[in-house]
């Protein structure tokens, strides 16, 4: 193995730390308290890991965490009225919708119905637009957590060439949008992108974005280059017992790390800096609301 391990853990916590103190400074110096709602409609046992997850990070760097878990069957009539809730209380700052939502609600009505302010995921169509034109808006957490994990390893990304496998509303198009906006060279490839290996060789910067079990192998990775792996996917694991099951990336982690000259790894990569950067974004939501100065380091 070769590669520097980016550990995206550690970088978290370093985030954390910094919500946790620009917190601490809101509360003395205004009284203000940043909110967090969570919505969670259903029972996707993966889905409930994460919110508990935020919850409890939430809790830890000094915020006030509101979750809202709704049965699978909750109408969109209801989502709708809920959201309308937590857009006019003025303790909520920051309001996240867990998706994939059940089929029969509409996503982009739900997600187009958050006050964009509040949108602290960046995915309501203001907050899209304003990314796309350069100017001030809620970044999607992922994204942001892999940028700054980028900035951090390479300083200025200008001229970089960066490739970003899937093109996703919440991961690879926003992800594209910020490596423009840092002056990289930016290829987004998908399913039907021809001889997708030679792209992924031209990558100084490769995102993986895609929702494939190890798809992207040692041999696709240009020898140096920084390898962001954002996929989360469970797979079977028999050797930890009958029935178990482990997480690993869209990356084939074992031959990529022998190619590359940084690697985040899966568990312990872009997951933990997505809710990191969540809080962060809750905050910047908050220090918006009230007028204040925009937290410092935090925000792309
Ligand atoms: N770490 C974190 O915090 C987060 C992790 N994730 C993980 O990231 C991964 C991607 O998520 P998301 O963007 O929501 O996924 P989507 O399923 O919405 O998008 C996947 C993208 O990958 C492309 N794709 C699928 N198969 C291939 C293939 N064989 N070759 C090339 N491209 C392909 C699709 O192309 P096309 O458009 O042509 O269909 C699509 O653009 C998942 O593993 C997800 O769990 C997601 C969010 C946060
Ligand atoms: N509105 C919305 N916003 C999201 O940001 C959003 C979403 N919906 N739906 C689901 C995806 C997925 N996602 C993850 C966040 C953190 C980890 C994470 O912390 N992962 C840990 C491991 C967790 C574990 O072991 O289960 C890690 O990679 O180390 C994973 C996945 C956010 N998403």
């Amino acid at each position: 193995m070769s590669a520097t391990i980016i550990d995206g853990k550690a970088f978290a916590a370093t985030v954390r730390e910094k919500v946790a103190a620009q917190v601490a400074k809101l509360k003395e110096d205004h009284g203000i308290t940043p909110g967090l709602a969570v919505v969670l409609v259903g029972e996707d046992p993966a889905s409930e890991v994460y919110v508990r997850n935020k919850g409890k990070q939430t809790v830890e760097v000094g915020m006030n965490s509101y979750e809202h878990k709704l049965d699978a069957a909750t109408s969109e009539a209801e989502l709708l009225a809920l959201i309308a809730k937590l857009n006019a209380d003025p303790a909520v700052h920051g309001i996240l919708v867990q998706l994939p939502l059940p089929k029969h609600l509409n996503e982009d009505l739900v997600i187009n119905s958050i006050d964009p302010a509040k949108d602290v995921d960046g995915f309501h169509i203001s907050n899209v637009g304003l990314l796309a034109t350069g100017q001030k808006s809620m970044v999607p957490c992922t994204p942001l957590g892999c940028l700054m994990m980028l900035r951090d390893h390479h300083g200025s990304l200008s001229g970089l060439n960066a490739v970003v496998v899937g093109r996703s509303n919440i991961v690879g198009k926003p992800m594209a949008q910020l490596l423009l906006r840092d002056s990289c060279t930016v290829t987004v490839a998908h399913s039907r992108t021809k001889d997708i290996e030679s792209v992924c060789r031209s990558a100084d910067i490769l995102v993986a974005a895609v929702g494939r079990p190890e798809m992207i192998k040692g041999d696709w990775v240009k020898p140096g280059a920084t390898v962001i792996d954002v996929g989360i996917n469970r797979i079977p694991a028999p050797e930890k017992g009958e029935g178990k099951n482990r997480l690993v990336g869209d990356v084939d982690f074992a031959s990529a790390a022998q190619v590359a000259g940084a690697i985040t790894p899966v568990p312990g990569g872009v997951g933990p800096m997505t809710i990191a950067c969540l809080l962060a974004n809750t905050l910047t939501a908050c220090a918006r609301a009230n007028g204040l100065a925009e937290p410092e380091g935090l925000t792309a």
